[in-house]
């Protein structure tokens, strides 16, 4: 199981100075999908640049056009690019060709996807590297969370590693860490906190736990 930083409110600086105190605590650092609105493909790039040993993830949400915007994330030095699972299958196929081309990697993300277990199924037979459950900002202020579509997709997927995001934080890890997904991705419960290392710290060690 691993660890996602996911950043999301900050400018390019302010993600870069993030990772500066975190790195020893994560396994992959997400450039979330605000960012590259507002600074686009650069903000990957000065990530990649300043932590190169460092996994980057270009949450990019991909919906169309994915073998071209997965080209140009991967030029920017991302290792994993999102594509939503509502995309088309012919769009899931292109962001899995052009990443396999470069020896990166796909992450499909479920967000509003309404048949959880079929999508998944289909998607882990279009040859994807991680399918995330993931409840987003809009439905974690209505207080839900994924740890039943994460039961779910783990009772169908064969080869598809698991994530999970959306609202996690120190309480409730525990019981995702209990649903054992491959990778748990945490966003404002870490950078939101008062001290980001040590709570960044006390997850990577549940997590390693197990
Ligand atoms: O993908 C995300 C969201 O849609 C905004 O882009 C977040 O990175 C993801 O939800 C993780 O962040 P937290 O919910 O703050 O843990």
């Amino acid at each position: 199981m691993k660890l996602q930083l996911a950043i999301d409110l900050v400018d390019t600086q302010g993600a870069i100075n993030l990772v500066k105190e975190l790195e020893e605590y994560i396994d992959v650092v997400e450039i979330g999908t605000p960012v590259v609105i507002n600074e686009g493909l650069r903000a990957v790039k000065a990530m990649k640049e300043a932590f190169p040993n460092l996994t980057v993830l270009a949450d990019l949400k991909i919906m169309d056009a994915a073998g071209y915007e997965v080209s140009q994330a991967v030029a920017s030095g991302a290792d994993i690019v999102t594509i939503l699972g509502a995309a088309e299958d012919a769009s899931i196929l292109g962001a899995v060709e052009e990443a396999k081309k470069h020896g990166k990697q796909i992450l499909v993300d479920m967000i509003a996807v309404k048949d959880i277990a079929t999508r998944a199924k289909e998607l882990d037979e279009l040859g994807v590297d991680y399918i995330c459950v993931h409840t987003g900002y809009d439905l974690q202020a209505v207080g839900q969370n994924s740890l039943e579509d994460l039961a779910t997709i783990k009772s169908v997927v064969k080869n598809a590693k698991t994530a999970v995001a959306g609202g996690i934080k120190l309480e409730t890890l525990p019981e995702v860490i209990k649903a054992q997904p491959d990778l748990v991705i945490v966003g404002g419960g870490i950078t939101g906190q008062e001290d980001i290392k040590a709570v960044a710290a006390q997850m990577q060690k549940m997590i390693k736990q197990g």
